[in-house]
């Protein structure tokens, strides 16, 4: 295993994934690539799709929508995450699979942790969403900076001001987590 001197993460070379997709899971990675080509066709955004199966059914599907809607969030699986919880009716995706035609950004992967599915499979990675133009990969490097560091500064202030609502949300008796 090859680490990075810096931060000692483990380095990529090659594929990450030695377990091979069966058929089924296979059948929904051709759905999410067929989103991304379709998107990326219709000129809707970037070639990303993404599709959210439960119980061995479709209850999501996304692809990029940035460039159609002007919206920067419209990455294939939040639109994904969107439509399946819509369908659910429900915040969280208790026991979905996402099928994702490219390892998600930074923005996504948050979005996955906090709707909370299952298992992720992914075809691209970051490494060839970098060859294709996108900044995920960038984006995951600028996590690992210090804030000041960044391409875009982050400076903290009136944490005590913020800090009295996060208080409030404490002692807060009918609230419900998520
Ligand atoms: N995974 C993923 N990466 C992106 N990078 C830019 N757009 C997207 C997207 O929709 N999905």
């Amino acid at each position: 295993m090859v680490k990075n001197p810096v931060n000692n993460n483990e380095l990529y070379f090659g594929k990450h994934s030695e377990i091979p997709m069966n058929e089924e899971q296979k059948a929904y990675m051709k759905m999410a690539v067929d989103l991304s080509r379709s998107g990326m066709e219709s000129g809707k955004g970037g070639p990303f799709g993404c599709v959210i199966v439960k119980d061995g059914k479709v209850i999501g599907i996304g692809s990029n929508s940035v460039l159609e809607t002007n919206d920067p969030t419209a990455h294939a699986e939040i639109v994904a995450i969107r439509d399946a919880c819509r369908n659910l009716g429900h915040f969280q995706l208790d026991g979905c699979e996402v099928y994702t035609s490219c390892e998600p950004c930074p923005m996504c992967l948050g979005a996955i942790y906090w709707a909370r599915p299952s298992k992720v499979f992914f075809a691209n990675d970051k490494r060839d969403a970098a060859e294709a133009g996108f900044d995920d990969d960038f984006i995951y490097q600028e996590l690992e900076l210090p804030y000041e560091k960044r391409k875009i500064p982050f400076e903290q202030g009136m944490q005590d001001t913020a800090k009295e609502v996060f208080q409030e949300w404490i002692l807060k008796e009918d609230k419900t987590l998520y």
